[in-house]
């Protein structure tokens, strides 16, 4: 049995991620743990060897550099963590010979749209980002939007067309945040849970490439193949499409 630590175990997420790991086999929750718990000591006394991350960037960071001093294997679907924190947690791995899993999304079908933007971005540079998310989301724009913009921005060949020089915002934001060269427009609304939809425009032709999470369950079944691949980790993983 693997032994399963969540933090932000009472969250919309980490609260599914306790239902998933329950129903699952080969596996076992062992710690439940909120903000104000002293990580390091549940950690050790509950004798994890996964923790399971949903919580806030600043937490997760956080609770990264615990996990891994505690040779505890974070599994980690928090957004909002920086280019610079990702190097400090691949420096952490090799320090303390643990791995780590980042995942920005982990949902198949998410990483199924995320490839296929970057396949089509080698012959369709011009692209633009909406994602859309439930109104409580406090980060943005998203984790998984960052994500497909770096993977356009990588499979990239051609040039995008340069905006008009005389382009002006009468209101600011109004046409999105440049993110490796991608524009991203972030909505929060009521009825959303998580949306994506990638949109590749040409002479006389207009590609859209679409995601929908109706409910958090979606992710459930790419935190259990993590689980169960855990061991099988080397150093820092950032996306679950590399253990597919
Ligand atoms: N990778 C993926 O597939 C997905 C990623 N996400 C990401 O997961 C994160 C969480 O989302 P969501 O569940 O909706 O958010 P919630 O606000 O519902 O849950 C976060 C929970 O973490 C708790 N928390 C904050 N800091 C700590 C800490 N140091 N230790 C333990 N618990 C802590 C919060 O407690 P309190 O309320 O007391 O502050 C809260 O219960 C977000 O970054 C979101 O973007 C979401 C869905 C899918
Ligand atoms: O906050 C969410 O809900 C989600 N966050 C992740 C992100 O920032 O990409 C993943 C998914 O979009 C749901």
């Amino acid at each position: 049995m693997i032994k399963v630590a969540v933090t932000g175990a009472l969250g919309r997420m980490g609260s599914e991620v306790v239902r998933a790991v329950q129903a699952a086999e080969g596996m076992e929750i062992v710690a439940q743990i909120e903000l104000g718990d002293n990580l390091a000591d549940e950690l050790k006394y509950s004798d994890a060897q996964v923790m399971v991350d949903f919580t806030i960037p600043a937490s997760a960071l956080a609770n990264i550099r615990t996990a891994l001093a505690s040779k505890v294997i974070p599994i980690v679907g928090t957004s909002g963590l920086s280019p610079a924190d990702l190097d400090e947690i691949r420096g952490l791995c090799e320090t303390h010979q643990t791995a780590c899993l980042i995942a920005p999304n982990f949902a198949i079908g998410a990483l199924l749209m995320m490839q296929f933007a970057a396949q089509a971005a080698k012959y369709l540079p011009d692209v633009e980002i909406i994602e859309l998310h439930h109104e409580k989301k406090v980060d943005a724009p998203s984790g998984t939007a960052v994500k497909t913009a770096q993977m356009i921005a990588a499979a990239r060949t051609g040039t995008p067309i340069p905006r008009p020089e005389t382009a002006f915002e009468s209101h600011a934001g109004a046409t999105g945040a440049e993110v490796d060269g991608v524009p991203v427009h972030s909505v929060r609304l009521p009825g959303f849970v998580a949306s994506q939809e990638i949109i590749f425009g040409a002479q006389g032709q207009r590609l859209s490439l679409r995601h929908d999470s109706l409910d958090r369950t979606s992710f459930m079944p790419g935190v259990v193949l993590a689980i169960q691949k855990s061991a099988s980790l080397k150093g820092l993983t950032y996306g679950l499409e590399n253990l597919l």
